[in-house]
């Protein structure tokens, strides 16, 4: 069912360098004469989506997880770093300013975005059928309306749909949330992409559903070939996907990543003080239930206005001097990827004194 599409030997299928983000929001009423507010929504992120790659990527709500993604399949320009796609700077592609010989049309086609709300981007008037026609009609222009209906058909079965037939002459309302979701995964993949970005795409699933759209995705990944961009709030989630799928996990804090690695790696050795909370946090991965949140802050900071040096410092429960006033760089340990002084056993950290316990530590009970 696959086609592959131009690439340059030994290059990810998408690579980012040092990627940004930043929202340059209107001013408020009142703020006459101030500096427009600038979201840092992405900064200096980098790292590669792999063929049939499956990369999730974590953290709390507005730690910029949708910006990023939209960055990797090209829906947002980054306001700085670059982005490759199969060796070629995709924005380059998209402003017709670049030597590859690749078509932006190509580039949008096979990077495809499952939401939320499968419901909203679902055409309500249109009949299941013909929804799924029109990415086939795209990508197979060649097959008559009876082979396509035949490919429709038992993609629909195979994603549990049965009967076929009568599910295709549904509209979406006469489906469950499940089903949309289901639908919507059909049409991505019916585009043959290289990435499907699944943006909190089980979250408004029954717990009970999750498990099995996940594996479903999963199932369907060798047979499509594609690679997966998995966002979740949810690190045991994230940690299902990436960990059944063979892939990575990258955990966002306030823009940037924190760390980055193998799902194994990340689950059962976190070396960011960040992940190290967040695997405390969350029910599955922790034996703790009650006790002392080992954070010293409980509210996340802005991202107009980011803490200097470290962002996570101001709630960082290792915290030292020196976090407040350099910003550390991603350093390899292994093959996760850490953004904390703490990977270096000869850092000017480790005789930095320990930050004032200017916050009561917050405990799970609050
Ligand atoms: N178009 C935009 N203009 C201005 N600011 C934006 C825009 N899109 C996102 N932001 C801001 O960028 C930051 C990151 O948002 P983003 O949606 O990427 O985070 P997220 O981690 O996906 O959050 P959530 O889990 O709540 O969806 C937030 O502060 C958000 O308000």
């Amino acid at each position: 069912m696959r086609q592959t599409r131009p690439t340059t030997r030994e290059e990810p299928l998408i690579s980012l360098r040092d990627v940004e983000v930043h929202f340059e929001n209107e001013r408020g009423l009142f703020d006459f004469g101030s500096d427009p507010r600038v979201v840092r929504a992405v900064d200096g992120v980098s790292f590669d989506v792999e063929e049939n790659d499956v990369i999730s990527l974590v953290g709390e709500s507005g730690c910029g997880k949708t910006t990023l993604g939209k960055s990797v399949i090209g829906l947002q320009r980054p306001t700085g770093g670059t982005i490759n796609y199969r060796g070629h700077d995709m924005w380059e592609i998209r402003d017709g300013t670049s030597d590859a010989n690749i078509d932006w049309k190509d580039v949008r086609t096979s990077l495809q975005i499952i939401h939320q709300d499968p419901g909203s981007s679902l055409n309500p008037n249109r009949r299941l059928i013909a929804i799924l026609s029109e990415p086939l009609r795209q990508t197979h222009p060649e097959l008559s309306a009876g082979e396509k209906r035949e490919r429709i058909y038992s993609l629909l079965e195979r994603v549990g749909m049965n009967p076929a037939a009568d599910f295709a002459e549904r509209y979406p309302h006469q489906l469950s949330g499940g089903e949309q979701q289901r639908v919507a995964l059909c049409r991505a993949l019916l585009m043959n992409p290289d990435v499907i970005l699944a943006d909190e795409a089980i979250s408004a699933l029954d717990v009970s559903l999750r498990v099995e759209m996940m594996d479903l995705m999963l199932d369907l990944q060798e047979e499509f070939g594609t690679s997966y961009v998995f966002i979740s709030h949810d690190l045991s989630n994230a940690r299902y996907f990436s960990q059944h799928g063979g892939g990575k996990i990258g955990v966002m804090y306030l823009g940037e990543l924190a760390e980055f690695g193998p799902a194994e790696d990340v689950i059962n050795d976190p070396q960011h003080p960040y992940t190290k909370v967040l695997r405390w946090a969350t029910p599955n991965l922790s034996e703790r239930k009650t006790g002392r949140l080992p954070m010293r802050k409980i509210d996340i900071p802005d991202p107009v206005n980011p803490p200097a040096g470290c962002r996570f410092h101001t709630r960082c429960p290792e915290a030292r001097a020196v976090c407040k006033q350099q910003h550390p760089a991603a350093t390899t340990v292994g093959d996760q990827s850490v953004t904390c002084f703490r990977m270096h056993d000869d850092h000017e950290y480790w005789n930095s004194p320990e930050l004032e316990a200017d916050e009561a530590a917050i405990t799970a009970d609050d």
